[in-house]
């Protein structure tokens, strides 16, 4: 895992999102490193958040940080190119209401996004594994999408183990009540790259909350 590294990226979907730029801008100067803008459509999953014009506006803010997109749409395929222009940086998406995985991929890829696949809990780990080799990262959901401040799925580790087992430098991120108490789960089991809401919005101290988050992950790197 030489070239694998811990990389928190903080979800903003439980913090005052009428003070998205405020809130964001925060986050990455409390040390995180990229942001995770969940986009739900009302769909895909009982949600609505906001989408590319909300995006585009924070990267008129915000220039220089990594934006990574989480679609939870059932047609990925629509948001690629307005995401593009709203200067995502990876558009991760879900592949369970997609039929055809490879071209989406291919389209993402061609607008200048990294591409990540994500599958929900009840998704095996089997349906994505065949795609890892035309993505960028494999997100391995630890709630049902479609809210924040969930309870962490214990049960996924199986998924993040098994990818790790057989893919020494995957891109593996977690997301869904990740926060100080299940992080040591997650890192034994291999992930690397680190979604935390809830307990990173609410943390008293965000620095020390994100620093923990990422040296749990660190130091599981090094044993792995
Ligand atoms: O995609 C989702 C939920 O669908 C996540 O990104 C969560 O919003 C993360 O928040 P916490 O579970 O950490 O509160
Ligand atoms: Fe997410």
């Amino acid at each position: 895992m030489s070239n694998v590294r811990a990389l928190i990226g903080p979800s903003i979907l439980n913090s005052d999102l009428s003070r998205l730029y405020e809130e964001s801008q925060k986050l990455l100067d409390n040390g995180a490193d990229y942001l995770h803008l969940d986009v739900m459509d009302g769909h895909f999953v009982p949600n609505l958040t906001f989408g590319h014009p909300v995006v585009k506006c924070l990267r008129s803010k915000i220039k220089d940080a990594f934006f990574e997109t989480h679609m939870m749409v059932s047609k990925p395929e629509q948001w690629i190119a307005p995401m593009a222009d709203a200067g995502v940086n990876q558009y991760t998406f879900h592949i369970e209401p997609v039929n055809n995985v490879e071209d989406i991929c291919r389209k993402i890829k061609e607008h200048g996004m990294k591409v990540g696949l994500a599958i929900k809990p009840g998704t095996p780990v089997a349906e994505v594994e065949k795609y890892v080799n035309i993505s960028d990262m494999i997100l391995i959901m630890t709630v049902e999408p479609g809210f924040g401040g969930q309870k962490f799925m214990e049960d996924q580790m199986i998924k993040v183990k098994h990818l790790r087992e057989h893919y020494p430098l995957l891109n593996i991120e977690v997301d869904g009540g990740v926060g100080p108490s299940t992080i040591n789960c997650c890192a034994n089991a291999g992930a690397n790259m680190i979604v935390s809401g809830t307990a990173v919005i609410g943390a008293q101290d965000q620095a020390a909350t994100i620093k923990l988050l990422r040296e749990t992950v660190q130091e599981a790197i090094k044993k792995l």
